[in-house]
């Protein structure tokens, strides 16, 4: 099997907190962004802030760091496409899904070369942080999240992925195989006490970045929290 060979990640910012903005109103996000901006390394923006504003939820942004979380999917030329439309809003992450397979992920690094030095990190989704090990298996992957994420993550490394979205279960697995080099971006968090929602594969804070996430996704525990920028900064506090 070819190993994987990564370069160190580029010019990334130190706090590993992401905030997910998950609005579709360009109002709530900017209040959003205002508030938790200041406490965390990068801003996420996934499919229901895009759906709903398109590449002008970028304004939102306030000119932090922006992970797009659109989660790329289709046959390569199609998804070559996406990337190269994006590139000019500048993300400095993007995300496509491992199981897309390896064409797709090799035809979205190669036009994400376009960038130059401004290229985003691509990120591919391995097993989504809301599916437990039944659910998975009802889509007839056997052996697991573990093995599905392990087998997905090579191949998605392989073909040119820069790192890995997962779960904090299957931290420990991907640094065993692939080292300390991929970025692994880890949501489905949930401080200590808080409701899980939708999502079944699920840690704090500190259990994640203590088992060796680059970074943790934390959405609606700040968003909906009575003062989001207090909630940001307690759990950026809590990871340092
Ligand atoms: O496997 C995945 C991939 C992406 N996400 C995204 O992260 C946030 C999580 O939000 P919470 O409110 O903290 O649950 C959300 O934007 C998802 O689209 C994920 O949860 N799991």
């Amino acid at each position: 099997m070819t190993p994987v060979v990564l370069e160190p990640a580029r010019n990334l910012p130190h706090n590993r907190l992401i905030t997910a903005i998950d609005t579709g109103d360009a109002a709530r996000a900017h209040e959003l962004v205002e508030a938790v901006g200041p406490h965390c390394g990068l801003i996420k923006l996934g499919l229901e802030a895009f759906s709903a504003l398109g590449p002008a939820v970028f304004a939102a942004s306030g000119g932090y760091p922006v992970f797009l979380d659109v989660k790329l999917h289709d046959i390569p030329n199609t998804v070559a496409g996406a990337v190269r439309a994006l590139l000019p809003c500048r993300p400095a992450m993007l995300t496509i899904h491992a199981a897309g397979g390896a064409a797709m992920i090799a035809a979205a690094r190669e036009a994400a070369e376009n960038a130059g030095d401004a290229r985003p990190l691509l990120l591919a989704v391995t097993v989504l942080t809301s599916l437990s090990a039944g659910e998975l298996s009802q889509t007839g992957v056997a052996g697991g999240p573990r093995q599905q994420v392990l087998r997905l993550g090579r191949l998605a490394l392989n073909a040119g992925a820069d790192g890995l979205v997962c779960s904090a279960a299957e931290i420990s697995v991907l640094r065993d195989a692939f080292g300390a080099a991929p970025v692994l971006v880890v949501p489905g968090i949930r401080p200590a006490g808080a409701g899980h929602g939708d999502q079944a594969r699920v840690a704090t804070p500190q259990e994640a970045v203590a088992a060796g996430a680059s970074y943790i996704v934390v959405g609606r525990p700040i968003t909906q929290a009575a003062d989001p920028a207090a909630a940001a900064a307690a759990i950026a506090a809590s990871i340092v």
